[in-house]
């Protein structure tokens, strides 16, 4: 693979999406975001955390592996794991109390937009689409300043007399509801981790985030907004996120299965409004297995056509769904078992049923699709360029005002390692048969029951911070490719 010819293309692909965005109505955008309160940690905050704990103390909870954040000592646990594994993770906390440590033992750097939701939304709205409309049940004064208002171009819907309109998120929130606020805690590759007594370096820039889980937060759409839904359109597309919000039981004796339930009636009904209509939902790492695999099995399969995760993402879904051996590849193989996840990613959009399954990883996409898609390979692929430059614009900056804007992400070289990474898939894939070696140069694979796209991304070298760029992937490249097939229907 020559890497000039892969940057020629990330250019090519960028102002095909850029011409392609226009053609469409709008994109519907659903249900998390919060406030995200970001820290990036230095060596002197790890040794002041860590001397406030008997260092033993840390180990055995380390053990322990705490899948939930209920005091201090989870916390240090979990961020050790993380950093030592270099795997990104959200860990949910339940209690008020680990956002007043947090605040008074670390304190943040910055607060931004947090939630797939919330992050999607304003990438959006910055790419200019005609319209986004944004549903968070929980929707805060405080959180609705952190949509983008420059474009007027997020609605969010409001119930007034009855009746369902569209407004600007500031005129559209809850009065006196409470915000969620987050903890992302930013750390880069090579810092320095002691404790008890054995001595590590983070093996790459990556983040933990803490996802605080207040009592009132329920996965659900207002019965009004549900009834009067078509309100919303015209939109093509949905991108729908945050399901790892629902709870096994609640106080009301309700318990997820109604929520799954409601879920799969808001689909059921988007798709009932637009025949063509496409749903994408962006996975994050979901702690409760039971829910992570009922989120698959009972919101995503069958109901849904496109999957978004990375590849830590994908090994916890095979986990669930009963392929443990390949999960463990996945992961013990980190990004270089680019086989195992290629296979795992196959596997998802079979026994899901899905049309698409981009995988984002640190250097390279992979994105299955079922046999049938509407568009070529190269429409797809230039769907995933164009989300490279997305996510190397956004490491840079930390943001991206506007498309012009997000063009700098065309001067970030596309990653050697990347390269070699597919270059090692190479063998695998012409070996089989799914492709010709020139086939495999321009990342098409036609496998027997799926085809598929691979591409080296755009890698920054020290990213402002790591935390939404997965989001924007995904973002960038589904509403690129829903973008190409409106403009496929308006003859162009
Ligand atoms: N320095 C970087 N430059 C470019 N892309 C990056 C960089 N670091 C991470 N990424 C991309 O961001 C993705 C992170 O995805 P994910 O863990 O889903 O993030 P989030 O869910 O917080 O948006 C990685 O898989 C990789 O593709
Ligand atoms: O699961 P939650 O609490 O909605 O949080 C999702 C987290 O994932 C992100 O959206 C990144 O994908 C963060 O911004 C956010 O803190
Ligand atoms: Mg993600």
């Amino acid at each position: 693979m020559d890497i000039e010819e892969w940057e020629q293309r990330h250019r090519e692909a960028f102002y095909n999406a850029k011409e392609a965005l226009p053609y469409l109505d709008g994109m519907f955008v659903a249900y998390n975001s919060n406030i995200d309160a970001i820290k990036h940690l230095t060596e002197e905050d790890l040794l002041k955390l860590i001397r406030l704990f008997d260092e033993a103390e840390i180990q055995d909870r380390v053990a322990v592996y705490p899948r939930e954040i209920a005091e201090p000592l989870d916390f240090v646990a979990r961020l050790l794991i993380s950093m030592r594994e270099g795997k990104a993770a959200e860990v949910p906390t339940y209690t008020e109390d680990t956002h007043k440590w947090l605040k008074e033992h670390l304190g943040f750097d910055y607060a931004r937009m947090g939630g797939q939701a919330g992050i999607i939304s304003n990438l959006l709205a910055r790419l200019d689409l005609k319209k986004v409309v944004t549903y968070i049940p929980w929707l805060s004064e405080e959180q609705a300043d952190y949509f983008a208002a420059e474009n007027g171009n997020i609605l969010h819907p409001r119930v007034e007399d009855g009746k369902v309109v569209l407004k600007p998120p500031s005129e559209a929130f809850k009065p006196g509801r409470g915000s969620k606020v987050n903890w992302i805690f930013e750390f880069s590759k090579d810092l320095k981790v002691t404790c008890a007594g054995s001595t590590f370096k983070v093996p790459r820039d990556n983040r933990l985030i803490i996802s605080s889980r207040p009592k009132w937060i329920r996965l659900d759409m207002d019965r009004e907004i549900y009834d009067q839904l078509d309100s919303i359109f015209p939109v093509d597309g949905a991108m729908l996120s945050g399901y790892q919000m629902i709870k096994e039981e609640y106080e009301d004796g309700s318990t997820y299965k109604d929520y799954v339930e409601h879920s799969v009636e808001v689909i059921n009904k988007l798709k009932s409004l637009n025949p063509d209509f496409r749903i994408h939902v962006e996975l994050t790492s979901i702690q409760n297995r039971l829910i992570r695999k009922t989120i698959l099995t009972d919101i995503v399969a069958r109901h849904v056509h496109s999957l978004g995760l990375d590849t830590v993402e994908v090994a916890n879904a095979l986990n669930v769904l009963g392929y443990e051996e390949l999960s463990y590849s996945v992961i013990r193989k980190g990004e270089n078992g680019i086989m195992s996840l290629y296979q795992g990613a196959v596997q998802l959009m079979k026994d899901l049923k899905l049309e698409r399954v981009h995988v984002h990883s640190l250097g390279f996409y992979i994105c299955i699709l079922a046999k049938g898609h509407p568009l070529t390979l190269k429409e797809h692929r230039d769907a995933l360029l164009f989300s490279s430059v997305l996510a190397a614009a956004r490491a840079l900056n930390g943001k991206i005002e506007s498309l012009d804007d997000a063009e700098v992400g065309l001067d970030i070289p596309v990653s050697a390692s990347g390269m070699e990474d597919l270059e090692n898939f190479k063998l695998y894939c012409t070996g089989r048969k799914l492709c010709s070696p020139d086939e495999f140069e321009y990342g098409y694979i036609y496998g027997p029951d799926h085809d598929a796209i691979l591409i080296p991304s755009k890698v920054v070298d020290r990213p402002k911070a790591t935390v939404g760029i997965g989001d924007t992937i995904s973002a960038g490249a589904f509403a690129a490719m829903l973008a190409r097939m409106k403009q496929i229907k308006a003859g162009k």
